[in-house]
C-alpha cells in the first residue's frame, strides 16, 4: 500500500515537472507566432495570418514523428488546438458555418479552425458565402457530400453565382444518436424529428426500431434537438454537439446504417492557397452540349494520371453553360503537370473556374 503511494506522488510529481516544461514551451511557441504576425504585417500591410498548407504541413508532420502511447490523430489533435490558439493570438478568425449552434457543420468547423475561432451560425448555405463575401466573417464552412446521401447541391449551386474560393476541406464522420428530454415517455415515443439526410442516413434502424412512429423532417438535427425538449413523446435524432447543447439524453448511439458515414465539409475564402504537398483542386466546368463532351473534359485527366476524386453535373442556369461539372482530383495548380491539364481543358471547354487548390484533410 504505500509502496503503491511513494510511486503514485513520484509519477504525479514528474507529471508536474513535466507539465512546466510543456507550459514554458507552449508560451515559447505562442511568442514564436507573435512574431510571425509581425514578420507578415512588415512585408504586407494587408498580410493574412491564417495560412492553411502551413497548418496541414505542422499536422502531418506530428503525426508522423508521433510513436505513441498516443494515437497519432489524437495527438494531432492537441495540436490543433495549440496552433488555434496561437492564431488567434496572431488574428481572431471569424468562422461562418451552416447552423444553428449544435449542427454537424459547426462540429467541422472547429474541428478545423480549432477552439479559439469564433463560429458563427448562419441560416443557410448562401448566407454562409455572403457573410464571408461581405468580409463579417474570415472564413465560412459549408458541407458538400456525404458517403451515404450523396451531394449536396446547395453548396455546388452557391459556387456558380460566387467568387469564393475553396481554401480547404474537413471530414468527419458522422454519429446520429437517438436522443430525448429527461422528461420524455421512452416507452411512448410516437414523434421522431431530424433532418432529411439524417432520416434517408437511418432509415433502416428506424424501420426496425421505430417503425409506427411519425417521422417530421425539420431544417437541421440541432432544430429537432431544440423540439424534443418541450415534448414528453418526441425523440430527436441528431449527433453529439446538439446532445450536449440541449442537455438530452441518449437513448439509442451510432444508429447510422452505415458505420463509414461521413461528411465532406469546404472551408471558403478570399485566399489562394499554396502548395502544402499534398494537396486537392476543384474546378466548375461548362461544357457545350455536343456528344462527346464528357470524354473530351476528362481524357486529359486521364493522360496525364491525375487522380480524379469526385465528378458531379449540375443543370446549367444559362444558355453558354449546357453541362456543368465539378470535378475534384489530387494536385495543385502550381504543379507544372496539373496546370499543363488546366490548360488543355481551358481550351475545350465553354468555361471553366478554378474553385481552389487546398490542403487535402488532415484530421
Ligand atoms: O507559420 C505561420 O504562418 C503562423 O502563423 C504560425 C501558425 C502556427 O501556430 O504554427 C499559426 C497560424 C497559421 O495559420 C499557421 C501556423
Amino acid at each position: 500500500m504505500s509502496d503503491t503511494s511513494t510511486d503514485l506522488d513520484e509519477l504525479r510529481e514528474r507529471i508536474d515537472r513535466i507539465d512546466g516544461d510543456i507550459l514554458r514551451l507552449i508560451s515559447e511557441r505562442a511568442d514564436c507566432a507573435q512574431r510571425v504576425a509581425r514578420v507578415k504585417s512588415a512585408v504586407d500591410p494587408q498580410a493574412v495570418f491564417y495560412r492553411p498548407e502551413r497548418e496541414a504541413q505542422v499536422l502531418r508532420r506530428i503525426m508522423a514523428l508521433n510513436s505513441g502511447p498516443l494515437d497519432a490523430e489524437e495527438m494531432a489533435r492537441l495540436f490543433r488546438e495549440i496552433m488555434s490558439a496561437c492564431l488567434a493570438l496572431e488574428q481572431p478568425v471569424k468562422v461562418a458555418y451552416l447552423g444553428p449552434e449544435g449542427t454537424f457543420t459547426q462540429q467541422a468547423a472547429l474541428k478545423h479552425f480549432g477552439e479559439s475561432a469564433k463560429s458563427l451560425p448562419m441560416a443557410a448555405i448562401d448566407e454562409v458565402f455572403r457573410e464571408v463575401e461581405a468580409g463579417a466573417a474570415n472564413y465560412g464552412v459549408v458541407p458538400v457530400e456525404n458517403s451515404t446521401e450523396g451531394v449536396i447541391n446547395h453548396t455546388l449551386d452557391s459556387f456558380m453565382d460566387s467568387s469564393m474560393r475553396i481554401c480547404g476541406e474537413v471530414v468527419l464522420r458522422i454519429h446520429h444518436h437517438l436522443l430525448v428530454a429527461g422528461t420524455t415517455r421512452k416507452d411512448k415515443i410516437s414523434r421522431i424529428y431530424s433532418h432529411p439526410q439524417s432520416f434517408a442516413q437511418c432509415r433502416k434502424w428506424l424501420d426496425s426500431h421505430y417503425p409506427q412512429a411519425e417521422r417530421v423532417p425539420v431544417s437541421s438535427n440541432a432544430e429537432a434537438a431544440r423540439l424534443v425538449k418541450t415534448e414528453w413523446h418526441s425523440a430527436a435524432i441528431a449527433g453529439d454537439m446538439a446532445a450536449k447543447l440541449y442537455e438530452l439524453e441518449r437513448v439509442a448511439e451510432k444508429i447510422e446504417d452505415r458505420p463509414d458515414n461521413s461528411t465532406r465539409f469546404l472551408i471558403i475564402g478570399n485566399q489562394d492557397i499554396p502548395l502544402s504537398g499534398d494537396d486537392k483542386t476543384s474546378l466548375v466546368v461548362a461544357m457545350r452540349n455536343q456528344p462527346g463532351a464528357l470524354h473530351d473534359l476528362l481524357e486529359p485527366f486521364h493522360r496525364h494520371q491525375i487522380d480524379l476524386t469526385r465528378l458531379e453535373t449540375r443543370p446549367s442556369r444559362t444558355g453558354v453553360w449546357n453541362y456543368v461539372f465539378f470535378i475534384d482530383f489530387k494536385g495543385h495548380r502550381d504543379q507544372p503537370e496539373v496546370d499543363a491539364v488546366l490548360e488543355e481543358v481551358r481550351l475545350r471547354a465553354a468555361e471553366i473556374k478554378v474553385l481552389g487548390s487546398y490542403p487535402q484533410g488532415v484530421l
